[in-house]
């Protein structure tokens, strides 16, 4: 596996208003010049303008995108006008997504595909349900789930995956240690195998609930290499203590 510094992003979802630039700004002041951790924050697409003008060495993402370059398609926005606005990457295939807007794996692929083609980084996220965790079946759901949402694309270094257990996310709930990194070696292979020496170098990140208090345990499971953080990426005070938790 090639070691890569940690990386630790902060999704907004659906919260941020122009006020909170003051956030991101503590944390860039804080976290932006931390050469052995790779930070982003993905606020809603409102602020991504403003939040680049102020990140500092923070990177700033979208946590969505349309696969199409342009056409009729009301309220979305395609991988180039994240892009015109300071986006460097974005999330694709949150499961909030796949519930909420039924996104299909065929979807979160060609989302992928159309960052990749925009020169963009992409968080590519899958993870099982409570049931599917409780069927005995999570880590083939989930290595299928991460085998139909990759794009067709075979180069890796644009590409991150996150894990997260939809029943973890929010809940305070989190899988115990040896079930994570069982996940995150399972994959790991199903990257190698599609991608070859390129899937070796996709970080893996884990998110669900992650928190100050947890981020230590967590960022030191094998091939964990950073997380994805919800709640607490939306105030420096939760948000830094899990940065400075990343090993270095
Ligand atoms: O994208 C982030 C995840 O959904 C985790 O959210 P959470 O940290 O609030 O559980």
């Amino acid at each position: 596996m090639t070691q890569h510094k940690s990386y630790i992003v902060g999704n907004w979802k659906m919260n941020g208003t122009q006020a909170d630039i003051a956030i991101l700004k503590a944390i860039a002041d804080a976290a932006g010049s931390d050469s052995a951790v790779d930070v982003g924050i993905c606020p809603p697409s409102t602020l991504i303008a403003a939040f680049a003008q102020a990140a500092g060495g923070i990177g700033i993402g979208a946590q969505d995108c349309h696969a199409k370059a342009s056409g009729a398609h009301t309220g979305c926005l395609s991988a180039t006008m994240i892009k015109e606005a300071g986006a460097s990457f974005s999330i694709v295939g949150h499961s909030e997504r796949r519930a909420d807007q039924g996104e299909s794996d065929a979807d979160v692929a060609a989302k992928a595909g159309a960052l990749h083609e925009a020169g963009m980084g992409a968080i590519l996220c899958v993870g099982e349900t409570l049931e599917e965790r409780d069927s005995g079946n999570a880590i083939a759901i989930v290595t299928g789930q991460l085998a139909a949402s990759l794009p067709a694309s075979t180069s890796g270094d644009w590409l991150s995956v996150a894990y997260e257990p939809v029943w973890a996310i929010g809940t305070g709930r989190v899988p115990v240690a040896d079930d994570i990194a069982a996940m995150h070696a399972a994959l790991r292979a199903t990257l190698t195998d599609r991608l070859g020496a390129a899937g070796a170098g996709v970080r893996i990140l884990y998110g669900g609930s992650v928190n100050p208090g947890n981020a230590v345990e967590i960022l030191a499971i094998p091939d964990v290499g950073g997380a994805l953080v919800g709640g607490a990426s939306l105030k420096a005070e939760t948000f830094l203590p899990i940065i400075q938790a990343a090993p270095r």
